[in-house]
């Protein structure tokens, strides 16, 4: 496999070529799970998400001890149309923090034994305001996919993907106002804290921003619409996908990241779960277009991959239990 993809085609065929769940480790794990020291069906969601972790990982009684998670920055143009609660500094500001370890997602990332890496790009070169001009050109979006790519560790047995970019809520908005229509309104939210009228504001550049590119698939979105760090991260559940990693998705952007992906191959995301669901106005919704329920739902609202990394002790409870329970034969428990 290669480290790099030489044009946005390869990507495209990289997408149409991803592997499959093992069918034959999902069995085998569908067949312990049955035979495990509980009433069937008690663990409730834990069991759905083991047996559907035991299959992308190939091994019907699998462990989960490398979590890695990635978080990806970018400055984004946009920005100058006044469009988020905070100055465009603060995502330098905050790459600075993560390296420090003094931002959320450090803490949520220790907390669940997961390694962390950040990855900034370009942060002095923003985007192009994709109001009135499109984000980034073919080749920047290649750069970025790419970053995201090889961002992945090989030897991860399990991937969160995050973000820092002031800015990028609105550019979720537009790339799922762009995929999946409706109002404009709908997808825009208070991002990092806007008032109504901010909020209306927001809606309006969105609006203007979509009807000017009419993109017409998920990665022309990505370039017309997104960030680097939105199409890193795109580049990063890809590349996931590849190695056959599973993926749990964060929150509002990192989910339109995931979203262009979707629009180019509809069974793109099926190694990847969602962490939770933010109280960023149109998480759910576009969760419900992608078909995925949150596992958490606490009112989250950071990004960062903060919601995915907290995600991450749901998922090793939930294997932990597949992998390490005694069945009924083991323990010497009557079945029925
Ligand atoms: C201190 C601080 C830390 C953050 N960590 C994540 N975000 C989140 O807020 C940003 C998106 O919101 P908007 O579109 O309104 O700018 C992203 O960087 C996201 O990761 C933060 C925002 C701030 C201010
Ligand atoms: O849902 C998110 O990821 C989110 C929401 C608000 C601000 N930043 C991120």
């Amino acid at each position: 496999m290669t480290d790099s993809l030489p044009s946005l085609d390869a990507f495209r065929a990289a997408l149409a070529a991803a592997p499959l769940a093992d069918p034959q480790a999902r069995d085998a794990a569908m067949a312990r799970n049955g035979m495990l020291t509980k009433p069937p069906g008690a663990l409730g969601r834990l069991e759905d998400l083991a047996i559907w972790y035991a299959g992308w990982r190939g091994d019907a009684r699998p462990r989960l001890e490398a979590p890695q998670v990635v978080i990806f920055a970018g400055n984004h143009g946009v920005t100058a149309q006044g469009i988020s609660a905070f100055p465009a500094e603060v995502t330098a500001q905050m790459v600075a923090n993560f390296e420090a370890g003094g931002a959320a997602v450090n803490q949520l990332s220790q907390v669940a034994g997961a390694q962390m890496k950040i990855v900034a790009l370009d942060l002095d070169r923003p985007t192009a305001d994709f109001s009135t001009a499109p984000a980034m050109t073919e080749a920047e979006l290649l750069a970025a996919l790419n970053a995201g790519w090889q961002a992945v560790d090989p030897q991860a047995d399990l991937l969160v993907t995050g973000e820092m970019g002031i800015g990028n809520t609105t550019s979720a908005a537009a790339l799922a106002h762009a995929l999946y229509g409706g109002a404009a309104a709908n997808w825009a939210g208070r991002g990092t804290g806007l008032d109504p009228e901010g909020v209306a504001h927001k809606a309006e550049v969105v609006a203007r921003a979509v009807a000017l590119h009419a993109p017409k698939t998920g990665l022309e979105a990505l370039r017309c619409l997104g960030g680097r760090e939105v199409a890193a991260m795109a580049g990063a559940i890809a590349r996931a996908r590849a190695l056959r990693i599973p993926v749990i998705l964060d929150g509002f952007i990192c989910c339109a990241a995931a979203a262009c992906l979707a629009a180019e191959a509809p069974e793109a995301l099926d190694h990847c779960v969602a962490g939770h669901v933010s109280a960023e106005g149109a998480h759910r919704a576009l969760l419900e277009k992608l078909g995925k329920a949150p596992l958490l739902d606490l009112g989250l609202r950071l990004g960062e991959g903060s919601g995915a990394a907290l995600a991450i002790n749901i998922l090793k409870a939930a294997v932990a239990c597949h992998s390490g329970m005694a069945t009924f034969a083991e323990a010497g428990v009557s079945e029925d």
